[in-house]
């Protein structure tokens, strides 16, 4: 972003504005029930597994182990015309060696060791990289796929098979009491082997519950740490993410890993509510990457959990690293961070219309539901527009250190928008309006003494 880099009177940071206001009546303030987890999930950081499957993705072991490992990338968003309200913070960075595990998420999943030499040999790496994550990979529901996981000295084997009758029919072949025998067969193998178990059911929102419910309380019996549900074709919606964790919730007694895919734009909404029905895991991957349009965000996710649950996330969560760990992956894959990102998108904390600029330099509760300090970073107001007003103007003013009335101001906010009609206007062009008209009125004090 361009701007003066000059810190300004403006307002400062409010801390932390996930404090929602306080309505005199409103049933939205506090959702939170017994059952509800969003106070306390986890996080399954996917995007060297289910990130390695987005199109444009190849992670060689030394991106794998960069992704691992704190390092520096150049940042790609696009300049736009705003100037700065309160003095930019860098993010800082400590001594851990993973963004992802410095960002504090509870699991690292990779990429099944039986997909290649390559990635069994870097599967065995990351774990030997001392991170404070567990380690998981994901695998087939079979014995060999779950053997070779264990050698690779994994704290977590993730165990997956499709249940819907499209994936029974057309991916493995197998009914519900062949996968229930293969999946009791290889949970006790792998426990034996004194490894976390999870038994996730790929396609979950598609295969008949009876079917889920019975393999699920199955697993559950055998001991598996966790049970997961999968949207794998992303065409639940959130009503019905909340039923069936809702109903599983009260069936199993392990933990309930979730995972959503985003193809109707409803993977962060069916995360949270997810969580509100009692599941206590969340998949996610780096800017949501994941076969075909990806999964849940890890920073959209923490968008949304940072405004329902802000004490919970901003101590376990280290938000300030997500941006360079965005930029990492985005570097890696070859793609920009999206424009409308939640949190890092470039537009993301730059407020343009004349009536939100001012209110925003008065209160920046108004019209931000998320305080950027919270992830290391800033607003910005636009002020080169046809909607910019004089309140924004004003600011500018003060910023440059010009004295004006506010009749004066008026004038010169009106000359802006004369030539913003005309065309776009950079801030250096804003800057030279005010600068001019401001000379003009010193002559004329001047003429006058
Ligand atoms: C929804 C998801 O994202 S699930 C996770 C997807 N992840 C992956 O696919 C990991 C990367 N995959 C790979 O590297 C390869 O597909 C491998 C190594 C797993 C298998 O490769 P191949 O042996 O060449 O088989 P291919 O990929 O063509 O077909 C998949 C095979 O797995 C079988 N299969 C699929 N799902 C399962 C399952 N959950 N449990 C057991 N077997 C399964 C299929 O029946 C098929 O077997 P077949 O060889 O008898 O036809
Ligand atoms: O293992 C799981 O739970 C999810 C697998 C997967 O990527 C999917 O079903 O989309
Ligand atoms: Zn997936």
């Amino acid at each position: 972003m361009c701007g003066t880099d000059a810190p300004v009177a403006g307002p400062v940071s409010n801390g932390s504005h996930p404090v929602q206001g306080t309505p005199s009546s409103s049933p939205y303030q506090n959702v939170n029930d017994f059952i509800s987890n969003v106070n306390r999930f986890k996080i399954i950081e996917s995007t060297l597994r289910e990130g390695e499957q987005f199109a444009n993705a190849f992670f060689d072991t030394a991106t794998k182990v960069r992704m691992q490992r704190k390092s520096s990338v150049r940042p790609n968003h696009l300049p736009i015309p705003t100037f700065r309200l309160v003095t930019l913070r860098r993010p800082r960075f400590g001594t851990a060696c993973d963004p992802s595990d410095e960002f504090g998420v509870d699991y690292i999943e990779l990429t099944s060791p039986v997909s290649s030499p390559q990635s069994f040999e870097d599967c065995k790496t990351i774990c030997g990289l001392g991170l404070k994550a567990k380690i998981l990979t994901h695998v087939r529901c079979n014995m060999e796929d779950a053997k070779k996981a264990v050698e690779c000295g994994v704290d977590g084997v993730d165990l997956v098979i499709g249940t819907s009758s499209f994936l029974r029919e057309y991916s493995h072949g197998k009914s519900i009491q062949m996968i229930e025998k293969i999946a009791l067969e290889v949970i006790e193998y792998v426990k034996s082997q004194g490894v976390e178990v999870r038994f996730s059911s790929e396609d979950s929102f598609r295969s008949d519950l009876v079917d889920l419910l019975t393999l699920y309380k199955a697993v559950d019996n055998a001991g598996v740490n966790r049970v997961g549900v999968a949207d794998t074709v992303g065409g639940a919606t959130p009503r019905m993410v909340y039923d069936l964790i809702r109903t599983l919730r009260g069936v199993v007694g392990c933990d309930i890993e979730t995972h959503f895919h985003d193809d109707t734009g409803c993977a962060v909404a069916n995360a949270h509510s997810a969580l509100e029905a009692g599941a206590t895991h969340i998949d996610t991957s780096v800017l949501g990457i994941g076969e075909r349009n990806g999964i849940t965000p890890l920073g959209a996710l923490m968008a949304r959990m940072v405004v329902t649950a802000p004490q919970y996330v901003t101590k376990k969560y280290n938000l300030k690293v997500l941006k360079e760990v965005e930029e990492l992956v985005a570097s890696a894959v070859q793609v920009n961070i999206p424009f409308n990102n939640p949190i890092t998108g470039f537009c993301a904390f730059t407020h343009k219309a004349g009536i939100h600029a001012k209110a925003i330099l008065a209160n920046p509760s108004t019209y931000e539901i998320i305080d950027p300090a919270l992830f290391g970073l800033t607003r910005y107001i636009s002020i080169n527009s046809r909607i910019t007003g004089w309140n924004a103007i004003r600011a500018r003013c003060d910023q440059l250190g010009l004295t004006m009335t506010d009749d004066q101001v008026k004038e010169v906010t009106a000359k802006i928008k004369q030539m913003a009609d005309i065309r776009p206007l950079a801030i250096d062009d804003t800057d030279s309006i005010i600068h001019s008209y401001h000379m003009g009125l010193q002559k004329n004090v001047e003429q006058k003494a």
